[in-house]
C-alpha cells in the first residue's frame, strides 16, 4: 500500500494541513465495485465508521481512499495507520502526539495521527492486528473522539471518520476472544466486502489497462494493448495476491513487450498455462505466493531490505514482520 498523505505505516504525522482533495480512479464495474461507489457516496456526508474486508491486495486502502475522496472531508487529510506497526509501548505518543519535552528524544511536538487525522479521515489498516491492550485503548478514542497528548494534561476534542480494514475474519476473533466484541460492534458499522479478484473477472481486463496505462504514463511511452491471448490468460489466471499481483504482472510485462502488444509470452510464466484446479486452499496458495515474491526481491536486491521493501511497494517495517513470520532467509 502506499500512503500518499504521509506513507502507509509511517509514524510521524504531517506537521500542516494541506489540501488533500484529489480524485480516486476506483476501476471496476463488476457487482462489487458499483456496491462499494454507492456505499461510498451515501457515507458521503456522514461520520459513520465503515469496515472493508478483503483478502490481501483486493484494493481495501484504494476503497478506504475513494470514499474520503468522496466524502464531505476530502479537504482535510486521510491518515493511515498501520495497526500491526503500532507498538504498546508507544502507541500513545503514535496516536494522540505528545508535547516537546514528554520523554527523552520527544524533541517537538507531535500531533500523532488522530489529530493529524482531524476533519478528515483516519484509515485504520490491518485492525485485526492490534493486542487486546491496544483495541482497549482504541475503542475509548472511538467512543469519546478525544485524545489527550502525552505530557499534556488538556483533551483535545476530534472530528474524524474512522475506516477501518482486515483481512480478517473478526467475527471468529471475537468467538476465540482474541478481539473485543464490544470494539468490534463500533467499528461493524457499515461494512463492505470487497470481493477477492477471481470472483470479478470482469474487472480484470480493466484493472490490467488501467496499470498499463499507468506505466506508459511512468515512462512517457504510448500503452500497450493486451492480445486476446494474454487477455485471456489474465481471466483464467486464480490472482492468489489479487490487485497487487495484477499491478506487478503489467509493470513486468510493460518492460519485458518488444512490441506495440503484450503478447502471452510477455506475461509472468505463471500466468502463461492454464492453471490445474488447485487442490490448494487459496490461503495456502497466497502464503506461498508471497514468500516466493518476497525471496525474489531479496534476492534480486542482493538481499538489500530497504531495496526489496521499494521493489515490494511495502515499508520495511512490513517486509520485516512477513520474513519473520514466514521464516524467509536474509541472506544470499
Ligand atoms: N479498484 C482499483 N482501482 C485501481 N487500483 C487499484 C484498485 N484496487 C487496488 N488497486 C491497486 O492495487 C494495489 C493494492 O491495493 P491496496 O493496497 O488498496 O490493497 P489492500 O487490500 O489494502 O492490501 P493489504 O491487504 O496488503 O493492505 C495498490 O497499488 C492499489 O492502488
Amino acid at each position: 500500500m502506499n500512503g500518499t498523505s504521509s506513507g502507509s505505516a509511517t509514524l510521524r504525522a504531517p506537521a500542516a494541513r494541506r489540501s488533500f482533495a484529489r480524485p480516486v480512479a476506483l476501476v471496476g464495474r463488476s457487482a462489487a465495485m458499483n456496491a462499494i461507489k454507492s456505499v461510498a457516496s451515501t457515507v458521503a456526508s456522514r461520520q459513520c465508521t465503515v469496515m472493508i474486508l478483503g483478502e490481501t491486495g483486493a484494493g481495501k486502502e484504494m476503497v478506504a481512499r475513494y470514499i474520503h475522496a468522496q466524502s464531505d472531508r476530502c479537504a482535510a487529510p486521510l491518515i493511515p495507520v498501520d495497526c500491526s506497526a503500532l507498538s504498546d509501548t508507544l502507541f500513545e505518543s503514535q496516536m494522540f502526539g505528545h508535547v516537546q519535552g514528554a520523554f527523552t528524544g520527544a524533541v517537538r511536538e507531535s500531533l500523532g495521527f488522530v489529530r493529524a487525522a482531524d476533519g478528515g479521515t483516519l484509515f485504520l489498516d490491518e485492525v485485526g492486528e492490534l493486542s487486546l491492550p491496544l483495541q482497549a485503548k482504541l475503542l475509548r478514542v472511538i467512543q469519546e473522539r478525544c485524545v489527550t497528548p502525552v505530557g499534556d494534561t488538556r483533551p483535545h476534542q476530534v472530528d474524524v471518520r474512522i475506516v477501518a480494514a482486515t483481512h480478517r475474519d473478526l467475527a471468529a476473533m471475537v468467538r476465540e476472544g482474541t478481539f473485543r466484541q464490544d470494539l468490534y460492534f463500533r467499528l461493524n458499522v457499515v461494512v463492505t466486502t470487497l470481493p477477492p479478484l477471481r470472483e470479478r473477472a470482469e474487472d480484470i481486463v480493466p484493472l490490467a489497462n488501467h496499470f498499463l496505462q499507468k506505466q506508459a504514463e511512468l515512462y512517457d511511452e504510448p500503452m500497450r494493448q493486451l492480445s486476446a491471448a494474454a487477455a485471456g490468460a489474465l481471466q483464467r489466471h486464480h490472482w492468489p495476491g489479487n490487485v497487487r499481483e495484477l499491478a506487478n504482472a503489467m509493470e513486468s510485462a510493460h518492460v519485458l513487450a518488444q512490441g506495440e502488444c503484450i503478447e502471452l509470452s510477455d506475461l509472468p510464466v505463471r500466468l502463461q498455462s492454464p492453471q490445474p484446479a488447485s487442490a490448494e486452499t487459496p490461503e495456502l496458495c497466497l502464503t506461498e505466493l508471497e514468500r516466493r515474491t518476497i525471496a525474489e526481491a531479496l534476492r534480486r536486491t542482493d538481499f538489500c531490505k530497504a531495496k526489496a521493501s521499494r521493489m515490494l511497494g511495502i515499508n520495511i517495517q512490513r517486509l520485516n514482520r512477513r520474513i519473520e513470520r514466514l521464516n524467509i532467509s536474509t541472506r544470499g
